[in-house]
């Protein structure tokens, strides 16, 4: 954004991958902020998640909807004290089908059910990984609050080339689905200090959503 003079333009990465700046205005940056603050604290609040190799995400994480652990989801905290998962706020499913309405088009009538709400501190960082624990293939929303990120966006046979790099910086929203629903993508690196004083956040905070598919 030119100081939000001119909303940027949406820009498609790949084929079905589209991401549009500043799409989150500082009014909606700040209600979802205040939202995972409320969501992170316990029970089912904010944790690291251990993966099946014993070692732990620098991400911190925490889920509303269904409770996702590597790798499926439950309806409890299956992997800590077993408390059952956060509820999925209707705001938030509006939220997520205005997103695709505006970065795809269509009717965007997706049942958004799960949201990952991820905590990137001072080097943080999440590998290339598939989102495929889902069983529906609606779109990936994603929105990232506060911290620029470098955000990797490859292809779906393998966490390696070829792949797109982009700065992801608070407000921005981008979207995945269709021929890239399943692309590897991670954030090799986060940018700390770059947030927007006028949000009050140390670090980055991104909130995917999706559609379980599941029951
Ligand atoms: O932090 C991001 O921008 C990506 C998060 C992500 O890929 C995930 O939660 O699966
Ligand atoms: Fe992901």
């Amino acid at each position: 954004m030119d100081g939000g003079l001119f909303p940027a333009e949406p820009r498609r990465v790949a084929d079905g991958a589209v991401h549009l700046p500043g799409w989150l205005d500082l009014a909606a940056q700040r209600h979802l902020l205040e939202a995972c603050r409320a969501w992170a604290g316990p029970p089912a609040g904010l944790r690291a998640v251990r993966m099946p190799g014993g070692g732990q995400m620098s991400v911190r994480q925490v889920c509303l909807g269904w409770h996702w652990y590597p790798y499926g989801y439950a309806r409890t905290v299956a992997d800590g004290a077993g408390e059952p998962v956060k509820p999925f706020p209707g705001w938030l499913g509006d939220l997520g089908r205005r997103a695709v309405r505006d970065a795809v088009g269509g009717a965007a009538d997706h049942a958004y059910d799960i949201a990952l709400v991820n905590f990137y501190g001072a080097g943080a960082r999440m590998g290339m990984h598939q989102d495929r624990d889902e069983r529906a293939d609606a779109p990936v929303v994603s929105f990232s609050l506060g911290d620029d990120c470098l955000f990797r966006f490859g292809n779906v046979h393998g966490r390696g080339r070829p792949w797109t790099d982009l700065r992801l910086r608070g407000g921005d929203l981008f979207v995945f689905h269709g021929a890239s629903r399943l692309a590897y993508h991670g954030v090799p690196r986060t940018f700390p200090g770059t947030a927007d004083p006028a949000l009050g956040l140390q670090g980055r905070v991104n909130v995917t959503l999706r559609v379980s598919g599941l029951r």
